[in-house]
């Protein structure tokens, strides 16, 4: 797939701090990427020098084959993480006064925002004042805003955040369907099973740094370990001798097992001690989620991460 977005070796300081390191990703037509990462790890700082909010000490951002200034920015949607709009303003006129902004056709606009204030569940409310909006019915708005000139790359700064799950389930069909159609996605997002279930590729950030940086796949095989859930009453420390397992998670009568990369599921299950209770016993691969918290945490997973693609 083409390349729409080239982020090369950013790097930004405020003050004496360096916020962003080195940060390099692409982004492709009609592909989701992720940028994910703890609070603060610079995720939309990333985003602002992207917008040209800000502009980068070092490293340069190319849309297509233009770079810097000189991207342009109407062919780019954009959800900001700080949500508003007007308020005395009616819903049609707020999403025609974001398309003029863009040069986008009048007509088509209003075409456009009606079939998307439909799917979005808002039909009717074209003619209601901003105001009279809920807050995630305002969200949505925004977000056609965001869209409403067909731009070629889109940027969601954690679109789902303050949305009911059935609305994000709603906004997360809706981004996939504008990838199918051709839009480069890049979202940042702090809701990993919304991202596992929509997203192509991931660039994982932690202070400024690349952590992860590859398909979901790749993500997947290559730090999704197995990990066995054990209910029943056990020591820790004897779950812990036993081989292949790397870290265990006590709560009350719930163990969990981590295990090394390339453990042999079937062998490992076969030799587990006898004298081990076991009430329920289940074997499923780490979530995105826990590779998340891994990294966050700097637990062993993040040394691993960081030793392999520092
Ligand atoms: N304008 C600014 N002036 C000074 N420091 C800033 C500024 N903007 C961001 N920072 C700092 O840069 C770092 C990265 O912030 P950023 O907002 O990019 O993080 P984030 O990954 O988007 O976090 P979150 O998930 O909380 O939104 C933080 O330490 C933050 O305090």
């Amino acid at each position: 797939m083409k390349k729409v977005l080239s982020v090369e070796n950013l790097q930004k300081s405020f003050k004496n701090t360096k916020v962003l390191k080195n940060i390099s990703f692409d982004v492709h037509q009609g592909e989701i990427m992720a940028i994910l990462g703890p609070n603060g790890a610079g995720k939309s700082t990333t985003i602002r020098n992207i917008m040209g909010i800000m502009y980068p000490d070092e490293g340069s951002v190319t849309f297509h084959n233009h770079e810097g200034k000189e991207i342009p920015r109407h062919k780019i949607g954009y959800l900001p993480e700080e949500r508003g709009l007007y308020k005395n303003v009616k819903v049609m006129d707020v999403l025609l006064y974001f398309a003029s902004l863009k040069e986008y056709p009048k007509e088509k606009a209003k075409q456009r925002a009606l079939v998307f204030l439909e799917k979005l569940g808002l039909k009717g409310k074209e003619y209601a004042s901003v105001e009279e909006l809920s807050k995630g019915m305002g969200q949505k708005v925004q977000f056609i805003g965001s869209i409403i000139h067909e731009p070629e790359l889109l940027i969601l700064d954690e679109p789902f955040s303050g949305l009911d799950p059935v609305s994000q389930e709603i906004f997360r069909d809706e981004i996939k369907e504008l990838a199918k159609n051709g839009t480069a996605i890049l979202l940042s997002s702090h809701q990993m099973n919304l991202v596992e279930s929509m997203c192509d590729r991931l660039f994982m950030i932690n202070r400024g740094e690349k952590v992860i940086y590859g398909s979901m796949d790749d993500v997947k095989t290559e730090y999704a370990n197995f990990k066995c859930t054990i209910r029943g009453k056990n020591e820790t420390a004897a779950l812990e001798r036993i081989p292949e397992v790397t870290r265990v998670d006590q709560s009350d009568d719930i163990s969990i097992l981590y295990l090394t990369q390339d453990v042999e599921v079937t062998s490992w299950l076969k030799q587990l001690p006898n004298d081990i209770d076991v009430q329920e016993l289940s074997v499923d691969r780490v979530s995105l989620h826990e590779i998340f918290v891994d990294i966050a945490t700097d637990r062993n997973l993040a040394e691993e991460v960081g030793e392999a693609h520092a």
